[in-house]
């Protein structure tokens, strides 16, 4: 394989290429790297290659002209990839993909980056190697360069070692140990001493598993699992932000289509199916405000029915579901209700389908210090005086789009399963 580098800093690569396995691959034959400096292609008697940007601002611009010449410097066979922070994430799905290739073109960009234009008249691929910004594209060219080339074979001692890895079947990798036994009072797991092949391996799993439930939910959420890995993982131990979350379904004060303060009348099916998407995600409450003494009552006796009458024997699953729910006068009292049983007043989190602008990525990071209390509205919406009195608004559900009218129940499961996925 062949790596181009299209960097205004060949000399940054000497040290990196020439130590460790990279270096001996080179040495092998397996990569061969060359190197082009747009600097030579500069038309300019002084080389120079940036400019001002138009529009004014900081920084300098890497002009399209010389790197264009300097791209027509690759083979015919190059896939050329430029670093970016705008491109495709580098994943080790991408690098498999790419360790395939004959010739890869690292074009790394630095000051404010590259005039736009060069992506309109070269066909080009943005990788981006992480959601930061680094001064120039070499370090990043660096990673993908190490990435890709550690799966070519035999550029590694066993081939292998590859599978094994993090990310490779989806997970992050079980914990390695070596020499001595025992350090510190801390001994290596006896399995691993045991020789048995299977009992190793089915360690080395459930070690995989749980490294990445601790450390990155958001790849188990999307890794092919197993019936006995799903088994293994429902047994874990594990923290639950959900229990940080209480819904609130207020019926009053509410607005009707003219901006009318008005109360809603309760209904069956708002009941129910908040009642079961608190206990199916482990909610830690919800709570039906209206102050009408009747509604009250209709809510208790609906909730009785379920919780010890008849609707008790004929769906106990169902009795679990609404014994989640707290029938309160007002959102204050649910408020006031959730300071006294976790100690801290929650976060009030209005919704609306019209505005709001908190993302649901704030909202689950508050989770996971504070309880939040996430407010519904039943009518036209909630009223704007509950709406000014939030601690914020969570940005609409479908924002971008005219039609957005979803039933609350509808617009609850969305909202908390955006909050908490499948992990938390
Ligand atoms: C200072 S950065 C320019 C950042 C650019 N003004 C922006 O905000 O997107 C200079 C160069 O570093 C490289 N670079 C910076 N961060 C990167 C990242 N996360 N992934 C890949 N390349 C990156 C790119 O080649 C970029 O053109």
């Amino acid at each position: 394989m062949r790596f181009s580098v299209i960097s205004i800093f060949p000399e940054f690569f000497d040290s990196p290429l020439s130590c460790g396995l990279l270096s001996k691959a080179r040495e092998k034959g397996l990569i061969e790297f060359s190197f082009i400096n747009p600097r030579d292609h500069s038309t300019d008697k002084h080389h120079n290659v940036d400019d001002r940007p138009y529009g004014g601002g900081p920084g300098m611009v890497l002009a399209v002209d010389p790197i264009r010449r300097a791209l027509g410097a690759l083979g015919p066979k190059a896939r050329v990839l430029m670093l970016s922070p705008k491109g495709r994430p580098l994943t080790q799905a991408l690098a498999r993909e790419l360790a395939g290739e004959e010739e890869i073109a690292l074009l790394c960009g630095r000051y404010e980056g590259i005039d736009a234009r060069l992506e309109e008249l070269c066909a080009i691929e943005p990788i981006c190697v992480g959601d930061f910004v680094l001064n120039g594209g070499e370090v990043g060219a660096l990673c993908l360069i190490e990435a890709v080339g550690r799966l070519i074979p035999d550029f590694m001692g066993k081939d292998e070692s590859a599978d094994e890895e993090s990310f490779s079947s989806g997970l992050l990798e079980y914990p390695h140990y070596t020499r001595p036994e025992e350090y510190e009072g801390l001994k290596v797991p006896e399995v691993l001493s045991s020789g048995h092949h299977g009992r190793i391996m089915a360690w080395r799993r459930e070690k995989s598993l749980e490294t990445t439930l601790a450390s990155r939910p958001d790849i188990l959420a999307q890794a092919a699992l197993t019936d006995d890995d799903i088994k293994y993982l429902k047994g874990l131990e594990r923290t639950r932000p959900g229990r940080n979350l209480f819904v609130a379904l207020v019926h009053y004060p509410v607005e009707n289509k003219s901006g009318q303060t008005i109360t809603t009348s309760l209904t069956n099916l708002d009941l129910h199916d908040i009642a079961r998407v608190s206990c199916t995600y482990g909610l830690g409450g919800y709570f039906v405000c209206t102050p009408v003494a009747d509604q009250q009552d209709l809510a208790r006796t609906l909730i009785g029915h379920w919780r010890e009458g008849y609707g008790l024997k004929a769906n106990p699953d169902r009795g679990t579901a609404l014994g989640r729910v707290r029938v309160v006068g007002l959102l204050d009292e649910a408020i006031a209700e959730i300071t006294d049983c976790t100690g801290v007043r929650p976060k009030v989190v209005a919704t609306s389908a019209k505005a709001g602008n908190m993302t649901c990525a704030q909202v689950s990071q508050m989770l996971q210090k504070e309880p939040v209390l996430l407010v519904l509205g039943t009518g036209h919406g909630l009223h704007r005086d509950v709406l000014a009195g939030a601690d914020g608004m969570l940005r609409a559900i479908r924002f971008m789009d005219r039609y957005n009218h979803l039933s609350v129940r509808s617009a609850a499961s969305i909202m908390v399963d955006r909050l908490l996925g499948d992990i938390g």
